[in-house]
């Protein structure tokens, strides 16, 4: 019974989350048995329920030292002894280029003012000591040049071994369908009041579910702009800046027609895919259908990786390109000529940081590895089934007042078919500029307490 999965399962480390799917792998995963596509009609539609709200993210806490940890120097490195197990080395050499003394490290635009390029490979500390504030490294030079490094800062920054491989308020939570009974929601009015909280809460929202809805925005395209560009400047593209589409083809895609769109993320077309997607829906009158579908692509991913690793590293490695072409003014594909793959990860710490799929928008894939063809038709079925599973499928009914924002490199959507006339606003906002107004607002509630940003920031 699907019942048995915690309604979001939270991301910890592998062995855990195995765990929970192993004891339900047959019994949750028949979405990569022969499960019958669905449309809306066949799931049970929703409409957003009332507020809630996901608890602020909370810092991962530094494993503080009792007492000064213990120092010790060879001729390439520093070792620091935070207990007796745990111990981080840092090479001579990268403590110097580290140095964020004002000499080195403009204390205004956090830049470095160092030339990395004449510290001495082999460079090596007069003297090193272990102080109540932090590590005083003192360096050969004429002028005495000496480092601080804080604890707290050399903790998080421990690269041998990663002490904090995970970021400090990095929770994300994967869904099913089940997020259906307590969907990530805030209300207008917080979003907009001043003290910018309501704004935390709803990109906090975003960061860990992947979306969220906003509910009580008044059902006007200016309000609906105001909303999006409060949480940073909107994307323009072939499409326009704030979008009022219909289905009347007046631009050369899919979207503006009353066809169903399959769970897909948008702009594979582009180098750099759009980081959220806004959609206000504020009309629908003479038909039905139009309704909204979510699939939480990091979490059928991890299914995916779970029961099919070969299918998982196919579409990990696999690069597809993508095109916009329905317009004689413009043609868009991605720079790399190849395109990128469904699955993206980070290359040192291997985590899944964007998906991207458009099954519709995919070009021809004239570069694949002629051995690779029946591997690959084979991984992007049984990512198909499992993106178009019913444990996957979140279907929404959106209304005239609830708008939705997704994070377009990790939540698909899509829509069933629909007549009548629908009227949908919405805009894009870069990943770049979602993450820095995250940061920005993580700082001055998490970090700083709305205090100015040291050159000690874990975010540097
Ligand atoms: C959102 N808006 C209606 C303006 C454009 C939709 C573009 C859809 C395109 N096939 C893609 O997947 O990117
Ligand atoms: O019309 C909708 O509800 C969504 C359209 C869509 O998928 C898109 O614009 O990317």
């Amino acid at each position: 019974m699907l019942s048995r999965i915690p309604l979001a399962t939270r991301v910890r480390s592998a062995p855990a989350r195995r765990s929970i799917w192993n004891a339900t792998k047959s019994a949750v995963f028949p979405a990569f048995s022969q499960a019958t596509p669905r449309t809306a009609s066949s799931a049970t539609l929703t409409k957003p329920k009332p507020p809630v709200f996901a608890e602020l993210p909370k810092p991962v806490p530094f494993t503080f030292v009792e007492d000064t940890p213990i120092v010790s120097v060879d001729e390439k490195k520093v070792a620091i002894g935070w207990d007796t197990q745990t111990w981080s080395r840092f090479h001579h050499v990268w403590l110097r280029d580290h140095c964020r003394c004002p000499k080195c490290f403009h204390p205004v635009t956090k830049q470095r003012l160092l030339n990395t390029f004449e510290i001495p490979l082999d460079i090596t500390p007069i003297h090193v000591e272990s102080k109540p504030e932090g590590m005083l490294v003192s360096w050969p030079s004429t002028t005495g040049h000496q480092s601080l490094y804080p604890w707290t800062w050399l903790q998080e920054n421990s690269y041998d071994p990663p002490l904090r491989q995970q970021a400090a308020y990095d929770n994300k939570v994967l869904w099913g369908s089940k997020i259906q009974k307590a969907p990530p929601t805030v209300t207008y009015e917080q979003v907009m009041q001043d003290d910018e909280l309501g704004l935390f809460r709803w990109l906090s929202n975003v960061d860990k579910f992947g979306f969220s809805f906003v509910t009580g925005v008044p059902t006007t395209l200016e309000d609906t702009e105001k909303l999006s560009e409060r949480i940073g400047f909107i994307r323009e593209t072939q499409y326009g800046k704030f979008w009022d589409f219909t289905s009347d083809l007046s631009r050369g895609d899919t979207a503006y027609t009353t066809m169903a769109l399959g769970a897909h993320t948008d702009n594979t077309y582009f180098t750099d895919p759009c980081g959220l997607q806004l959609f206000h829906l504020l009309e629908h009158s003479g038909g039905s259908g139009g309704a909204t579908l979510l699939v939480d692509g990091f979490y059928v991913a991890s299914i995916l990786k779970e029961l099919h690793p070969e299918a998982y590293d196919i579409l990990s490695r696999v690069p597809v390109s993508g095109h916009a072409g329905g317009e004689a003014t413009n043609f868009y594909r991605p720079a790399a000529p190849s395109g990128y793959p469904v699955l993206n990860h980070d290359r040192t710490s291997d985590e899944l940081y964007q998906v991207r799929w458009n099954n519709d928008d995919r070009s021809a894939m004239k570069r694949i590895d002629p051995a690779l063809v029946e591997d690959w038709y084979n991984a992007i079925r049984l990512w198909h089934k499992g993106i178009t599973s019913p444990d996957a499928e979140y279907w929404v009914q959106l209304t005239p007042g609830t708008a939705v924002v997704i994070n377009n490199h990790r939540v698909l959507h899509g829509r069933s078919a629909f007549d009548g006339k629908r009227r949908m606003c919405g805009a894009y906002i870069g990943i770049d500029e979602y993450q820095s107004k995250l940061s920005v607002l993580t700082e001055k509630f998490c970090i700083n307490e709305n205090q100015e940003r040291s050159v000690w920031s874990p975010l540097l």
